[in-house]
């Protein structure tokens, strides 16, 4: 799913409404109805709210304010509206006040008159959506001043007021703390960063039938992995496929202390369906893992306590480096090896030998900057905010971030998965794709090496384009998430949790899945 700006939005509904031979306020009205839905998704209709308050701005989201108002009244919900007032009001502004019912209470918004909110009115926030041209001041601020202090619940209508589509607003300007969020056709960029949360509540698109054709042909960097997106993308394994279709992988992994990690790895490895694995390990952990993975092979290093030595390459398709690895000197150059050797053609043509770099081989990474030059194309780096900082330089604030990350995957030549609430792959090419799957209860450690041992398992697959690989792993990877938090609930949740369900998680992103629904 593709994620436009406000601009492109604008563009997107004219397209709509020529292509479909539609007025703007037929428009207007699918939108309307799209929200009468979610009341009745909430409340039902016996169970309406006793006091519903429509806040409505000059614009069309005001005018969407007032269509809902209408078919509120309509389905007996006790509605009231409260108009903030301008020197211009939009068409199907004037279209929809036109046809508000006269037994629905309107009135004028005023600095010694501001609606009356309590902590039971359900207040509908349609005061600016995607025309927002400012930051909000004087009595519209004062108005969401207001709003916000009532503490009441609120629906903001495609975007809660006073915050901007896809850039920041000033520190202390004034936008709806809305509960909830009903937008339209597709996501906007500011639903998925961390500091908008607080805001936007929680969000959903509601198809509205906008010109799929204009969309397809609208160039954008953001993207949305949803479910329709992922369906589909494992490839069927082959009837007469065989341990090797699936590629041999390397995970490097591990130190005294921290031999869960490479466990973990190792285990989401294997369950994302790898051909074979080896795992390269000190030798304190020799006996825990092949205990814990008795389907992977075991190297045992010559260091005790952490990695020193770099295998031999040539058997494998993939290598992951870096769940619980550690910082020592040792590991360090074992690192510098790899990229050394990945950096090298493997074959005059091929490509180069993918690679996975997590946790401390991203620190040890951001400690000698000078490595980054040998990071071979395509190379997949995983880093949480803190690590990406470690990597670059510390972001102004989250837009600023998703910047830096473009940047540095373009420079680069890799493909960098910054991981969050809404982990964000961006490709060499430019493109940022943010994930829709997982849950708080990922927030857990161990859930990073997971990622990272699916990551190997499907760069090891040659059927899979570098890019399809990661977009799938980071998707499956929370996807099993939520799987495993419907049984665990989110606090209950544990790496290994995530690990028992990439196996469902996949097979819902797989072409039989998709075909025998
Ligand atoms: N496909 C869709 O997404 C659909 C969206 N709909 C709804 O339409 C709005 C966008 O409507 P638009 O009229 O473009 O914009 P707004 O309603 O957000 O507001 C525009 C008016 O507000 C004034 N404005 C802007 N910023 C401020 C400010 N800081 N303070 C005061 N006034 C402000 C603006 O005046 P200008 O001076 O900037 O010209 C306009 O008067 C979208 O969000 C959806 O809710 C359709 O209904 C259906 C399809
Ligand atoms: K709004």
């Amino acid at each position: 799913m593709k994620i436009l700006t406000a601009a492109q939005t604008r563009a997107l509904d004219q397209a709509t409404i020529t292509e479909q031979g539609l007025t703007s306020a037929q428009l207007m009205e699918r939108a309307a109805q799209a929200l009468l839905f979610w009341f009745y998704g909430q409340y039902g209709y016996g169970r309406v709210p006793a006091d519903t308050l429509l806040l409505c701005g000059p614009g069309n989201n005001g005018g969407d304010g007032l269509a809902l108002a209408r078919l509120l009244h309509e389905a007996n919900y006790s509605v009231r509206v409260a108009l903030l007032p301008a020197s211009r009001y939009s068409p199907d502004w004037q279209h929809n006040r036109q046809r508000l019912p006269a037994a629905v209470p309107v009135a004028e918004i005023s600095a010694g008159a501001l609606p009356a909110i309590s902590a039971d009115t359900v207040v509908v926030d349609a005061l600016f959506g995607t025309g927002l041209s400012r930051p909000l001041a004087g009595l519209a601020a004062a108005v969401v001043a207001h709003l916000n202090q009532a503490q009441a619940r609120v629906l903001a209508v495609d975007i809660p007021s006073g915050l901007f589509a896809e850039a920041s607003q000033p520190a202390d300007s004034a936008v709806v703390r809305a509960r909830h969020t009903v937008s339209f056709g597709l996501p906007k960029l500011a639903f998925l960063l961390p500091q908008n949360a607080e805001f936007v509540g929680e969000w959903q698109v509601e198809d509205i039938e906008l010109s799929p054709g204009f969309i397809a042909r609208t160039t954008t960097p953001w993207h949305y992995t949803d479910a329709a997106t992922m369906a589909g993308q494992l490839p069927p394994r082959p009837r007469f496929s065989h341990k090797g279709t699936f590629g041999h992988a390397l995970l490097l992994a591990g130190s005294r202390g921290k031999m869960g990690a490479a466990v973990l790895a190792a285990g989401a490895c294997l369950r994302g369906g790898v051909g074979l694995l080896t795992a390269h390990i000190p030798a304190c952990g020799y006996d825990i893992f092949q205990n814990s993975q008795p389907e992977a092979m075991c190297l045992s290093d010559a260091q005790p306590d952490h990695i020193s030595e770099l295998p031999n390459l040539k058997p494998y398709q993939a290598v992951a480096i870096g769940p619980g690895l550690g910082q020592h000197a040792a590991s360090s150059s074992v690192l510098r090896q790899l990229l050394e050797a990945a950096s090298q053609p493997r074959e005059k043509t091929g490509p180069p030998l993918p690679l996975v770099l997590d946790a401390d081989a991203l620190n040890l990474l951001g400690q000698h900057r000078e490595l980054l030059s040998l990071l071979p194309e395509n190379a997949v780096l995983t880093p949480h905010p803190k690590e990406f900082e470690r990597l670059t330089e510390p972001a102004r604030d989250d837009y600023h971030r998703l910047e830096l990350l473009r940047d540095f995957a373009q420079q680069h030549r890799c493909l960098v998965v910054l991981k969050g609430a809404y982990t964000c792959l961006a490709t060499p090419g430019g493109e940022l794709h943010f994930n829709s799957t997982g849950n708080p209860g990922m927030a857990t450690g161990g859930s990073g090496d997971v990622l990272t041992g699916l990551l190997l398992a499907l760069r090891a697959d040659a059927r899979l384009l570098p890019f399809e690989a990661v977009r799938l792993a980071v998707y499956a990877h929370g996807l099993a998430g939520d799987l495993a938090a419907h049984e665990t609930g989110e606090a209950g949740l544990v790496a290994g949790d995530i690990v028992r369900h990439l196996g469902p998680a996949l097979s819902r992103c797989s072409q039989r899945a998709q075909n025998t629904k």
